[in-house]
């Protein structure tokens, strides 16, 4: 097996996947007012009598309602829960998680806001005008787990009578994203699709669907056999039949899965879990290709496939395993497309453009950016890189502009864009930037998974944070405190640490390495007034001091404190620990993340009024951190004023860090002084064209710690930025602290980057 597959998979407990839907407000979607909404006068303009205006200009001009209204991208998540993922038939309500979690992923992938309608018929009519009148809502309709064949004349009726998209996904997302990989599967074969011999396992919406697109890219009639639960469709077949599954009946004497897949180059299975066996596998053809495509549990799952033979290309609908075939990484970037062309509907050449774009992204050399999205492994265009993965951050600038393309060439856009290149700059600001970059990290930490204490190991947010560190595969987590106060608040919280292994309880008082650490420690602050009974009660009461003593004997790789001590006294306990790593000075970088920008600002936590040489530093520092997060730093070193307009004692300062950083020849991009405005704005450097900055910065270097810190918390506070940090950087070992009374998500979050060594 590669490393990619045989990485850490994935796994949570039934009572986390509840707790993750139940947390705080309930279900995973809130609606945010994008208008100012708080004096009188934004009252009458939001709604009476100003709103009047808008309503009178959509009535005399229709068009002017995507000017005026969430309509342009805005889209519906419409099931009656026929067919939720591969559970069956469970009813409109029930299907709510899945809705929810639809309109959440397009809002994360493609920024593109849904809202979720669970209508409760299975009656297709009433389906049908239940939606039908739902056009001037949306700018586009997603229907989602209908089963078939209900699903066909839905889709097919709500075309016709709507002028926005409908698109089922469930059809075409999945058999867009199943002809994508089969196309590279294809050709990492050497076979030639008029030839191939392919199994669609599975009649329903996805598999009548996909079956339909790779013969319309050139899979022959003859060539592809069709089953469902009753096996074969063969031409005569009677029993469970409609005109969908007719289409595709074929004559052949096969009339079971096994004897279909007997020979076969090709296995999609849209199906139900197990569905495909060891035994039909090692049947099928040399270098077969298995797209077991079922979810939550595919067909058969790639262990059960290796079991049998080392010559398959094997994908499946899940995140944890390569080459997941799943239509997320197709509907929100087709819907931005055709929200953006505005496109009356979702055509074939759409689907096709998006196909191509989807299977050529694959193919394509793999940026440092990227290649951090990836678990820090680059991938290559091979059997297990057969397709991109969701988080693949070039997605959004290259689907939605090829379906947006074919939009126009059909004459289905509303509004054609008029510039791809401006449009594609403006999709790579449309993605969600937190996310983006924790990602790079938990995917590098879960391939070198590490052992973090938790120093706080009797709190519960703290223990809920190193159960969700052990379930999200990131390693071991050491829980510092005592093991009967640990269990009880664990039980007390409902969850159960005895059924996970990967924790671990120590408790400082009883600990083997006890004398170890105090001796250690009384080495380190014998001459700074500590007895040795001093550093005796510090290690077996402080659990900072204990931590870090762990991490220092290599006992743990990284450690995360924080929750109930304020950071200043935590850091000071780990420094009575822990040094500066040679050559390195501590400092304090914050990372602000906003939409489409995220910046590093430093020192955000230690020196407070910086020399001229301190600021070289923390530069060279900051900049370290940047491109350990996969960013090449671009170092603003930032007063009130731009290159000595006005002029001031700590603008010199600045000046002087900027000669001080030539002199050592700083190998990053770096200049000042320069005001924030000029540094983060684009084109503003326009007016200092010898200044060494190519473009906006993404370091940010304070002239001294307030400016760093009050700038910061204001970001944070005012909700313009997610403020992470202030991580600790220059430490010889990796230690984060989280603010005080930190949430579990900020804990592990915390955690994770610790296990990075963020801090270099
Ligand atoms: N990876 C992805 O992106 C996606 C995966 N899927 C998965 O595909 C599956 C089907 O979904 P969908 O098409 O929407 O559902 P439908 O209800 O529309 O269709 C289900 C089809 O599967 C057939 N089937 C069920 N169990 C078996 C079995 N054991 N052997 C053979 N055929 C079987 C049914 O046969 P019959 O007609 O005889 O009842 C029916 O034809 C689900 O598991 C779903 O999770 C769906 C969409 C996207
Ligand atoms: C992925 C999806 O839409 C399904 O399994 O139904
Ligand atoms: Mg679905």
């Amino acid at each position: 097996m590669t490393d990619r597959k045989k990485r850490t998979r994935l796994t949570y407990t039934d009572q986390e996947a509840l707790n993750y839907h139940s947390g705080g407000r309930p279900g995973k979607l809130e609606v945010v007012a994008t208008k100012p909404m708080t004096t009188q006068r934004d009252l009458s303009l939001a709604y009476s009598p100003g709103v009047a205006v808008p309503v009178r200009a959509i009535h005399e001009n229709p068009a002017t309602a995507y000017d005026y209204t969430a309509r342009s991208n805005l889209v519906g998540v419409i099931s009656n829960g026929t067919a939720i993922l591969g559970l069956g038939n469970l009813g409109a309500l029930a299907s709510k998680p899945v809705m929810e979690g639809k309109a959440v992923l397009f809002k994360r992938f493609a920024d593109i806001d849904a809202f979720d309608l669970e209508v409760d018929t299975e009656d297709v009519d009433a389906f049908i005008n239940s939606v039908r009148y739902l056009g001037p809502t949306f700018g586009g309709i997603n229907l989602e787990d209908i089963k078939a064949p209900e699903c066909f004349v839905i889709e097919e009726r709500l075309k016709e009578l709507m002028d926005i998209p409908v698109f089922h996904d469930d059809q075409h997302g999945t058999a867009i994203i199943a002809a994508a990989g089969i196309i590279n599967a294809l050709h990492l074969t050497g076979r030639d699709i008029s030839e191939a011999k392919l199994v669609v396992n599975g009649a329903g919406a996805a598999g009548i669907a996909s079956i339909e697109l790779v013969k319309a890219l050139g899979f022959r009639n003859e060539n592809v056999i069709l089953c469902d639960t009753k096996g074969v469709i063969y031409k005569g077949r009677t029993e469970g039949m409609n005109q969908w599954k007719s289409a595709h009946a074929v004559e052949t004497p096969a009339r079971t899965l096994a004897d279909a897949v007997q020979g076969a180059d090709i296995f999609f299975g849209l199906s139900a879990k197990g569905a495909l066996t060891p035994e039909m596998v090692a049947g099928m053809a040399e270098n077969p290709i298995i797209f077991a495509m079922a979810n939550p549990d595919p067909e058969i799952t790639p262990e059960e496939v290796s079991r049998v033979r080392d010559d398959a290309i094997m994908a499946t609908g899940r995140s944890d395993y390569p080459n997941q075939i799943n239509n997320v990484l197709g509907f929100p970037y087709i819907f931005r497309g055709a929200l953006d062309a505005r496109a009356t509907t979702i055509n074939i050449e759409m689907k096709i453009a998006a196909v191509h774009a989807l299977a050529q992204l694959a193919r394509e050399d793999v940026p440092d950016e990227v290649a951090a999205a990836y678990e820090g492994a680059r991938p290559r265009f091979g059997r297990d890189y057969i397709i991109p993965a969701p988080f693949d951050p070039r997605l959004i600038h290259v689907v939605p502009p090829a379906v947006a393309q074919a939009a126009a060439d059909t004459g289905v856009a509303r509004r054609p864009i008029d510039n791809i290149e401006v449009y594609k700059t403006e999709l790579s600001a449309r993605r969600d930037p937190v996310v983006s970059v924790l990602n790079t990290v938990f995917e590098r930490v879960r391939r070198f998974p590490k052992r973090v204490v938790f120093a706080e190991g009797e709190e519960e947010a703290v223990i809920r944070a190193a159960l969700s560190y052990v379930h999200q595969g990131l390693g071991t987590a050491i829980l510092v405190g005592r093991e009967e106060r640990i269990r009880e608040t664990a039980a007390q919280a409902g969850v159960d640490i005895d059924a996970r292994p990967g924790i671990e309880i120590h408790n400082a008082a009883r600990s083997q390495y006890n004398a170890l650490y105090t001796q250690f420690l009384y080495e380190r602050l014998q001459r700074k007034g500590f007895l040795l009974r001093d550093c005796q009660r510090l290690i077996n009461q402080d659990r900072n001091h204990f931590g870090a003593a762990m991490v220092t004997h290599g006992h743990a790789d990284a450690l995360v404190t924080g929750v109930t001590r304020n950071y200043h006294s935590a850091l000071n306990d780990v420094l009575q620990v822990i040094d500066a790593r040679p050559g390195h000075r501590i400092l304090g970088v914050s990372i602000a993340i906003t939409r489409g920008r995220t910046v590093l600002v430093a020192d955000t936590a230690i020196t407070q009024l910086p020399t001229a040489e301190d600021l070289a530093d923390i530069a060279t520092e900051a900049a370290g951190v940047a491109r350990r997060l996969g960013y090449e730093p671009r170092v603003a070193l930032l007063a009130f004023a731009n290159f000595g307009q006005p002029r001031g004692e700590r603008a010199t300062h600045v000046q002087e860090a900027v000669r001080i950083l030539d002199e050592r020849r700083a190998r990053f991009e770096y200049d000042g002084e320069l005001s924030a405005e000029v540094a983060l704005k684009p084109g503003a450097l326009a007016a200092y064209p010898f200044c060494r900055l190519k473009g906006p910065a993404n370091v940010l270097v304070m002239p001294a710690l307030h400016s760093a810190s009050i700038s910061t918390q204001m970001l944070e506070e005012l909700g313009a930025s997610t403020v992470v940090g202030p991580l600790i950087v220059g430490l010889n070992k990796p230690v984060q602290i989280v603010p005080l009374g930190a949430r579990d998500t900020d804990i592990v979050n915390i955690a994770a980057l610790a296990a990075y060594n963020i801090g270099g």
